[in-house]
């Protein structure tokens, strides 16, 4: 059973700012998937100045879950969907009792509670983020939940006893209840759970007002006091015409941006009902991702009719003159801006429309960070593909793709979309720009300090080879790819980052020697290629003893319910029903048969996985 806000919270970039693992492990329990960003917030606040303890506990909660926003934000420049925060104090006599910081300390806190009644309370607070003008704009809600705790009268031998435990170091109040703290426990009024430091049970009813299913408009007046306010009398399936408003307006409170970024928000689920009426709940994120496509193929169309390189260059622009100078209709240009705004691509200021920080980073043309080459291959070559899906899932389609993928679709995940050169050069082109934002964090999972040289078959159109050589400076990287390849291999030496390091080696990696090196790296190279195993045997043939292979790969992750990794593969093995399902343990499997031992794999974002297996003595 899922509570059904936290299964709506699923496709939402959550960050737990705490480092209690106790806190991680209850929302966990409870389905919530989040990252853990431990807040560096010193809780130093003046307990005096408050007019009451709860109040202290729920600013520090709140001060915690501010600083992780805004240190993500400096970092991604991107902002976190939700930052959840929270403190826990125990308050005894009128005295507020915090962590403990020795065991004298924790000694005479037990003292205090011995025999006596005393509360808990524990301040949350939830952070919606947005980007909004190119800065982090927050919307705080809070509350606190008290929990009555009574100690039995307990002897100073056990008191010491439970100190020498070590267990009150780290816990408000110098107990856990959870554990052996349990046995000094008479009667516990309330959330048990707001005690272990988390009260699970009002943040649920809590982001249900926030969150809730928006109702339709003929629902009747039997509602609970927290039913949500949002507006919900349009017709979510049919945005247009006007239907940018309309999309915003559901979307989450105008929280556009988000969306955005994370992908479908809510999911109805079929299974519960409202208490209070036999209608179910109302399933806005199943109606956007029937609207999903929509939404996409508004960002393709902006994308390819350069929206945003326009507005970079001229904006803020209004409706008319985007039209002009597109030469498209003014009523076309002034729906495709709103949809746009509604996604979180686009402001809409008093002097026109403008780029977001977020489309400005990635959505024009040019550009270090840019995914408009990646939009573009999917309006063009993934959009016919999808539309297509029916067709290939039926019996007997399977032979319709068999054809091994060459050498020259390096980078390249999907044969079926490189039938000609020039697709072939879309699609590298299109993973470049994924490849550049992922670079660094493949460079860095793992420690690669052994190795002196390597060799990166393909190269990503050297987007790698720049990022391994910054992160270890003893590494010569040699990029070997098509000779073609070698014009965007220079273009990136011009940017003159540790050009000494690299150096491109023209050739073939499916026909040619593999130049020397003890470091080999496939990045991309595997998936759809029927022929797998050869190129990984090629790479073994080459590869000494004790020397290295770093596998790249989109989401090698098995585990379907993962919620952003599972739903690519997913979907990757969808529109790709005719090749091998490939995961990681059909890696791990194939590089152990070729000599390959101790395969680790490092998780380093929703996109790719990477796999460094060391080759053994033969
Ligand atoms: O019975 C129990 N009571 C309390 C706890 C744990 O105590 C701490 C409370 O400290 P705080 O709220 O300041 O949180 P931190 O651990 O410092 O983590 P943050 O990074 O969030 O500041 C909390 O861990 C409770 O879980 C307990 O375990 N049992």
């Amino acid at each position: 059973m899922m509570y059904p806000v936290i299964r709506r919270l699923l496709h939402k970039r959550v960050v737990l700012a705490s480092a209690s693992p106790r806190r991680q492990e209850i929302l966990s329990n409870a389905g919530l998937k989040f990252e853990v960003v431990p807040s560096q917030f010193k809780e130093t606040l003046t307990k005096a100045s408050f007019p009451t303890p709860s109040a202290y506990a729920v600013e520090t909660a709140k001060q915690k879950a501010l600083e992780v926003a805004h240190r993500i934000y400096q970092k991604d420049l991107r902002a976190p969907d939700i930052v959840i925060g929270a403190d826990t104090i125990v308050v005894i006599e009128g005295l507020i009792l915090e962590k403990p910081v020795d065991r004298q300390d924790a000694y005479s806190m037990l003292c205090r509670l011995n025999g006596k009644e005393h509360s808990v309370f524990t301040g949350v607070a939830i952070v919606h983020c947005s980007s909004q003008d190119g800065r982090l704009h927050v919307d705080v809600s809070e509350f606190h939940e008290e929990t009555a705790v009574t100690f039995s009268q307990l002897s100073d031998e056990l008191l010491w006893d439970y100190v020498d435990s070590g267990e009150p170091m780290d816990k408000a109040g110098g107990y856990g209840i959870q554990a052996l703290g349990s046995v000094l426990v008479e009667q516990v009024r309330g959330d048990v759970l707001n005690v272990v430091g988390f009260p699970l049970n009002h943040f649920c009813r809590k982001m249900a007002e926030l969150h809730g299913p928006p109702r339709p408009a003929h629902r009747p007046q039997a509602q609970r006091d927290s039913a949500p306010t949002t507006d919900t009398s349009e017709s979510l399936s049919d945005v247009a015409p006007g239907g940018a408003g309309s999309h915003r307006a559901r979307s989450d409170e105008g929280r556009g941006h988000g969306r955005a970024q994370g992908g479908a928000q809510g999911r109805g689920h079929p299974g519960s009902r409202d208490a209070d009426c036999d209608l179910p709940p109302f399933p806005t994120g199943l109606l956007e991702l029937i609207d999903g496509f929509k939404a996409s193929k508004a960002l393709f169309t902006a994308c390819k009719l350069k929206v945003f390189d326009l507005l970079d260059d001229e904006g803020p622009l209004r409706a008319v003159d985007v039209a002009s100078k597109l030469d498209i209709s003014e009523c076309g240009a002034g729906r495709l801006l709103d949809v746009c705004v509604a996604l979180g691509l686009l402001d809409k200021t008093d002097r026109g429309y403008r780029n977001t920080e977020l489309a400005g980073l990635h959505l024009l043309s040019r550009g270090e960070h840019s995914l408009h080459s990646l939009a573009l291959h999917c309006d063009d070559h993934a959009w016919p593909h999808v539309a297509g899906l029916d067709r290939a899932l039926r019996p007997g389609a399977a032979a319709a793709c068999s054809q091994p993928a060459s050498g020259a679709e390096a980078g390249a995940a999907c044969p079926d979309c490189s039938q000609s050169p020039d697709t072939k050069l879309w699609f590298s082109g299109a993973t470049h720009g994924l490849a550049r934002l992922t670079a660094r964090q493949v460079a860095t999972a793992f420690d690669l300090s052994r190795f002196s040289s390597a060799c990166d078959l393909g190269g990503c159109l050297g987007a790698l080879a720049p990022e391994l050589a910054r992160a270890h400076p003893g590494l010569r990287v040699t990029v070997f790819d098509l000779p073609e390849a070698a014009e965007h291999v220079a273009c990136l030496r011009s940017t003159g980052r540790r050009t000494e390091q690299v150096r491109f080696v023209p050739g073939d990696f499916l026909k040619d020697r593999l130049p020397e090196a003890d470091l080999y790296i496939a990045c991309g190279l595997l998936r759809g290629r029927p022929d797998d195993g050869a190129l990984l045997s090629r790479i073994a043939g080459s590869c000494p003893p004790g020397g290295g292979l770093l596998l790249v790969e989109l989401a090698l992750h098995e585990d379907a319910r993962e919620a952003r990794p599972g739903l690519r593969r997913a979907l990757h093995c969808l529109l790709h029903p005719r090749g091998p399902e490939r995961g990681l343990s059909h890696h791990r499997r194939l590089l152990e048969r070729l000599g390959f031992a101790d395969v680790r794999v490092a998780h380093t974002s929703d996109v790719l996985d990477v796999v460094l297996a060391t080759r053994a003595a033969p």
